[in-house]
């Protein structure tokens, strides 16, 4: 039996086929398990060391996810990552708490350089951390290994070879993140690096065939990287009259999109049906399940959807229908014919689908992945060959199959398109924490001036900070003048392996912006406030006024024109510059905001404003904002808002400066 193999014990994070990816990389198997997995099971299966994931509960709940206490006891190796080192700090007899500040991003800590898991590593060391739980007393018999601020950022007891870590290894944003796998998997649990990767092409081959047989696919293909790929396996695998390639246009696509999608893959010998369903969708409505109580009802039609959920639902069940209609209309047997989609991993694991965990929140449903597409799976009817990837893994693949480089660097574009981009709101946002929020955000701009009067306001700030930043924060406030509002709006994020769905706060300022300082605002800010999980740079002139309406807004045709020119004109900027390889993406974001109203007068809010993102990542799990004069010229970034500002009925553009998390890429 399989000698050389780790355990990843999954308790519902986003990142638990991350780890799996690092392990394998390092050329040890793994295998993703449920965490109640217990640890006769291990050892009969000759497991040799334990991983346990992060998940959005609390240890300390009734309802926290059950396990078997004796993988602790058992003799392998073990490390816990997040709610892994929180389980584990908790088992042990440690405390865990939710304390008073919570921290999603990257951040340095500080390292004890001692420890086995630490070799070869320098004292400090920049990691991601998303949690708001924390260890507040360590468990007896493991050391504090490393801190952040004053959190426990990871534990060990090292003859048990039990370690314990805030932060999460296995993502990006966490520079060595490989190495501290190597000293786990090598130094501490003595395992040999032999295990080599299939070729992953044959296997995706190899599963098409075995699943089609001699049947018919209908391949929706999008144009974007992943359905380009997932066609070219097709066909690869396939004999050319079992494939149908469709298109749809579901009116919320880039201007000239569906045009040029069909050329390009044209010139690269795919033949695509195109459909135009732009009304469809715009009327279409579902069926939708209450989370709690279970009650079904069925939507509002779409272009008079507001709740970003019910959008995406609407979006992925129509998807469906279309493509069956047009099986029916093709005279073919629905029963022989299969429905092929680019599903990739991250899809799969942010709309919480139990392919890729029993225990995950979910952040936003896919498309890809509604209800009626579950539904469509199991009765086997779906072929998704890209399930297990992350975006630079189908790219690479991409590259395999000789696709060109334009199709392959291609930036992402979501499904549902511009209709996720379009914040709708009837009414604004502004529930009974607005108003104490607004309080707090204006004691962080000007905090060198807060500080002289002790208030709760400013302890609530130092408790969430540390001492350098709010060193940092006096200095840069007492020299930079800046103003914030907090807008009633609700844009969605992640935070702790959980969705959040909140405010988002507006910096604004007289001078001009100083990028580094307002980044730094934009890492402290949802620290502070939990409530806040985005913060954005408005151009123009200081905001003067509070913001505390919004103008009505639905998918009418004239707010989806809008922002269609406006993503056009900011796009064409980026490509302009020759930046558009050094951009991962650029989501462009309408919001029902109408700024610079004068205050008392009876002119309705009427206009829009825009927001730029453009994004930094490679797998799409975890993200930084490309800042100005660092990873995008302020030049460009000057275009652009010169550009989007020439679309009739917008206000003003603003720039997000949010990483992945507390926010997520896309705003909904
Ligand atoms: N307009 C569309 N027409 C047909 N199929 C679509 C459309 N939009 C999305 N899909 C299907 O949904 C899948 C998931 O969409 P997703 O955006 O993640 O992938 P993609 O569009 O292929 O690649 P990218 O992530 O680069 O945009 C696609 O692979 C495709 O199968
Ligand atoms: O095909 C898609 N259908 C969707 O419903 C969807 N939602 C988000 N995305 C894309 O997924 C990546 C991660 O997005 P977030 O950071 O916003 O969660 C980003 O690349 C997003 O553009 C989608 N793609
Ligand atoms: N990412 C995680 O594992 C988070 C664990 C826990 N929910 C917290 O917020 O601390
Ligand atoms: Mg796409």
């Amino acid at each position: 039996m399989e000698e050389n193999k780790v355990a990843i014990l999954d308790a519902g994070a986003q990142y638990g086929k991350v780890i799996d990816r690092k392990v394998r990389e390092l050329k040890i198997k793994s295998e993703l398990l449920p965490l109640e997995t217990t640890a006769s099971f291990l050892l009969a299966n000759n497991y040799k060391a334990i991983i346990i994931s992060g998940g959005p509960n609390s240890v300390y709940e009734d309802n926290a996810p059950k396990y078997d206490p004796s993988i602790f006891q058992c003799g392998l190796p073990l490390l816990g990552i997040c709610y892994g080192m929180q389980l584990l700090n908790k088992e042990f007899g440690g405390d865990v708490n939710r304390t008073t500040s919570r921290e999603d991003g990257q951040f340095k800590i500080k390292i004890d350089t001692k420890c086995s898991l630490f070799k070869n590593l320098n004292s400090e060391q920049k990691v991601l951390l998303t949690h708001s739980d924390s260890v507040t007393k360590p468990a007896e018999g493991f050391k504090i290994i490393c801190n952040s601020k004053n959190i426990t950022a990871g534990i060990a007891n090292e003859s048990k070879k039990l370690y314990g870590l805030q932060f999460h290894p296995e993502v990006e944003l966490t520079e060595n993140g490989k190495k501290i796998f190597q000293n786990f998997l090598f130094e501490i649990s003595k395992l040999k690096p032999k295990f080599t990767m299939e070729s992953r092409e044959q296997l995706c081959i190899d599963y098409i065939k075995k699943s089609v047989g001699k049947s018919k696919v209908l391949m929706l293909v999008s144009g974007g990287v992943d359905s380009t790929v997932c066609a070219a396996l097709l066909h690869k695998a396939l004999n050319k009259d079992q494939l149908i390639a469709l298109h749809i246009d579901n009116g919320f696509m880039r201007k000239d999109e569906s045009k040029n999608v069909e050329a390009s893959l044209k010139q690269n010998g795919l033949h695509l049906d195109v459909t135009n369903a732009t009304q469809i969708f715009y009327d279409s409505t579902t069926i939708i399940e209450d989370k709690n109580t279970k009650i079904k009802k069925t939507t509002k039609p779409l272009c008079l959807t507001i709740d970003p959920e019910e959008k995406r639902k609407i979006i992925g069940d129509t998807f469906m229908n279309i493509a069956n209609s047009l099986i029916e209309d093709l005279n073919l047997n629905p029963k022989d014919v299969y429905l092929a989609q680019g599903t990739l991993r991250p899809d799969l694991i942010e709309s919480a689908s139990e392919l890729a965990s029993n225990k995950a929140d979910a952040i936003k449903t896919h498309h890809n992945d509604t209800d009626l597409v579950r539904e469509l799976r199991r009765q086997g009817q779906v072929i998704e060959p890209l399930k297990d990837f992350h975006k630079d893994e189908v790219r690479s693949l991409g590259r395999d199959l000789n696709l060109p480089e334009e199709i392959v660097q291609r930036h992402p574009f979501p499904g549902p398109g511009l209709a996720i981009r379009i914040i709708c709101a009837e009414t604004p946002f502004m529930e009974k924490d607005f108003a104490e929020t607004s309080i707090i955000l204006k004691a962080i701009v000007n905090f060198s001036g807060a500080v002289k009067k002790p208030q709760a306001t400013v302890q609530k700030i130092r408790d969430a900070i540390t001492e350098e930043e709010q060193i940092y924060l006096e200095e840069i406030t007492s020299s930079y003048s800046i103003s914030v509002s907090l807008l009633p709006i609700k844009s969605v994020g992640v935070q702790g392996d959980c969705r959040t769905y909140s405010y988002v706060a507006a910096l604004s300022s007289d001078e001009s912006p100083n990028w580094q300082y307002l980044s730094t605002f934009a890492q402290i800010i949802p620290r502070i406030c939990r409530n806040v999980n985005r913060v954005v740079y408005a151009f123009g002139q200081k905001i003067t006024e509070p913001v505390t309406e919004i103008t009505h807004t639905m998918l009418s045709k004239r707010v989806i024109e809008t922002l269609r020119e406006a993503d056009s004109v900011a796009t064409h900027a980026l490509k302009e510059s020759g930046e558009m390889k050094s951009i991962a993406q650029m989501p462009i974001v309408l919001i029902p905001i109408h700024f610079d109203r004068i205050p008392g007068s009876n002119i309705p809010s009427a206009q829009w404003s825009i927001v730029l993102r453009p994004f930094l990542t490679n797998d799409f799990m975890t993200g930084v904002a490309a800042v100005p004069g660092r990873q995008i010229k302020e030049s460009t970034v000057k275009k652009m808002v010169e550009a989007v500002k020439q679309v009739p009925g917008i206000s003003r553009v603003l720039f997000d400066l949010t990483s992945k998390p507390p926010g997520t890429t896309e705003w909904e």
